[in-house]
C-alpha cells in the first residue's frame, strides 16, 4: 500500500483540435501535440495513471512538492494526501494548482481502483450506471460549413438529436471570432437551435464569459423566451455579486461557477449568497475528485443541483457517484470532428453513448480508461 514512485510519461499523440488564443476549442488539420501521464506506484507494484497538460505534471512540481507528499505514504489515505497538497499551495508561489491536485488525485482513485478491482463509482457508492449526456458544442467559429451562423448551429443540433442527444449545450461566438461578442447574435443562434430540434430537448448556453450585468439580463431574457434550461458563465465569475444581481432578475436557472478559484470552500459561498440556482464543479477546477465530491455533498445539502463540467471518465465517475446532477456533459463537438472517434492513446471511448442519449459507465478497475500503454511508449518525448 506505501507508495514508491511518481513518474511522468510525456508522449505525442495526433489530434485535430486546435485551442484559440482564448484557450476555446476548435478544428482544424490534424496536428501533433503533447500529452502527459502521471503514474503512481506501490511497493507491491500496483499502478494508478491520469492524464494531463505536461506542464501541469513538469518536473519542478513533481519533484517539490508531489513526490514529498506521496512518497512512502499509504496510497488509500487519499483525504489526507488530498489536503497536504492543498495545503502547500498557498506556500508554493502559484507554482502549485488545482490541475495538479486534480491530476494526483485522479491517479490515486485510479490505483485505489485497479487495486481493488473495482471502478472508482463503486469505490465511492455508485449510484447510477449510465447517465443522459448533454452535447456540449464548442464555440463559434468563421469556418463556412462550421459555426459560423445561426442556421450552422441549427443544422448541427439536428445531427446531434439524430445520434441520441436529449440536451444541447451551445458555446456562442467569442473573441477572437472578429465581430463576437454578440448578444443578439447568441440569441439568434439559440432560437435557431430551439426550431431546428422542437421543444422536447434540453437546451443550455454558456455564453462569452465577460458580458456586462445589464448584456447578461438581456441574453438571460432572451433564453426564457425559447425555453432554455440554463444560463452558464455570462459574466466574469470573479464577480459573485454581478451573479446574485442576475440570479435575482431571471427565471432561467443560472448556473456556476466554473472557473472561478477557490474550490469546494469558495462554491460554498456562491450557495449562501445565493449567487446560483445551480451550482457547478469539475474535477479539473476543484482540484480532483475528491473536492468536486465535496462540492456535489455541500449543494446536495442545500436542495441545490450540481453540474459537472467537462468529459473525460473522471467526470463521468463524479456523476456516477451522485444524485444531485441531471447530466453528463459530452464534448466538445464541432460538424467537423467525430467525438466518438476517440484518442489514439485510448484503446476506446471513456464516455461511450447509445442511440437513447445515454453514457454508460465502463465497469473497467479504477477509472476505467482503457489505456494504449504501446502507443505511449512507443511515441514517448520525456
Ligand atoms: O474554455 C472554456 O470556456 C471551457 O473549457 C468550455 O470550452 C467548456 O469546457 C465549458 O465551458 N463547458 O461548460
Ligand atoms: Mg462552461
Amino acid at each position: 500500500m506505501i507508495i514508491t514512485d511518481v513518474q511522468v510519461r510525456v508522449f505525442n499523440h495526433k489530434t485535430r483540435r486546435h485551442s484559440d488564443s482564448a484557450g476555446h476549442a476548435h478544428p482544424g488539420p490534424e496536428h501533433t501535440v503533447q500529452q502527459a501521464m502521471l503514474t503512481i506506484r506501490t511497493e507491491d507494484g500496483h499502478e494508478g495513471h491520469s492524464f494531463t497538460a505536461p506542464e501541469v505534471a513538469r518536473p519542478h512540481v513533481i519533484e517539490k512538492f508531489v513526490k514529498k507528499v506521496l512518497i512512502g505514504q499509504d496510497h488509500r489515505d487519499r483525504e489526507r494526501l488530498w489536503q497536504d497538497l492543498a495545503h502547500w499551495q498557498r506556500g508554493s508561489a502559484a507554482q502549485l494548482t488545482d490541475r495538479t491536485l486534480a491530476v494526483v488525485d485522479c491517479a490515486l482513485w485510479d490505483l485505489a481502483g485497479r487495486t481493488l478491482n473495482q471502478p472508482v463509482y463503486k469505490l465511492i457508492g455508485g449510484y447510477r450506471d449510465k447517465v443522459l449526456a448533454y452535447g456540449s458544442i464548442m464555440c463559434g467559429d468563421e469556418i463556412e460549413g462550421g459555426l459560423a451562423t445561426p442556421e450552422d448551429y441549427g443544422r448541427f443540433a439536428e445531427k446531434l438529436v439524430a445520434r441520441g442527444y436529449k440536451g444541447i449545450k451551445l458555446h456562442t461566438w467569442m473573441p477572437p471570432v472578429s465581430w463576437a461578442p454578440d448578444v443578439r447574435m447568441d440569441i439568434k443562434a439559440c432560437a435557431a437551435v430551439r426550431e431546428a430540434v422542437g421543444p422536447n430537448i434540453s437546451l443550455m448556453l454558456d455564453a462569452f464569459h465577460w458580458y456586462t450585468r445589464t448584456e447578461a439580463l438581456e441574453l438571460g431574457r432572451g433564453l426564457e423566451k425559447l425555453g432554455f434550461d440554463w444560463i452558464e458563465e455570462p459574466m466574469d465569475e470573479q464577480s459573485m455579486s454581478s451573479y446574485k444581481w442576475l440570479s435575482d432578475q431571471l427565471d432561467i436557472p443560472v448556473v456556476g461557477p466554473e472557473s472561478a478559484a477557490g474550490k469546494h470552500w469558495h462554491r460554498a459561498e456562491w450557495l449562501k449568497s445565493e449567487a446560483c440556482d445551480i451550482l457547478r464543479t469539475g474535477v479539473n477546477d476543484v482540484g480532483g475528485i475528491t473536492p468536486a465530491l465535496k462540492t456535489m455533498h455541500l449543494a446536495e445539502s442545500f436542495g441545490v443541483q450540481c453540474e459537472v463540467h467537462g468529459n473525460t471518465a473522471m467526470n463521468l465517475h463524479v456523476v456516477a457517484a451522485t444524485k444531485n446532477c441531471r447530466w453528463y456533459e459530452r464534448g466538445l463537438l464541432h460538424p467537423f470532428l467525430e467525438y466518438d472517434d476517440g484518442f489514439d492513446y485510448l484503446n476506446s471511448l471513456s464516455d461511450p453513448m447509445d442511440s437513447d442519449g445515454y453514457v454508460h459507465v465502463p465497469d473497467r478497475p479504477g477509472l476505467g480508461e482503457d489505456i494504449n500503454f504501446d502507443h505511449i511508449e512507443n511515441n514517448r518525448v520525456a
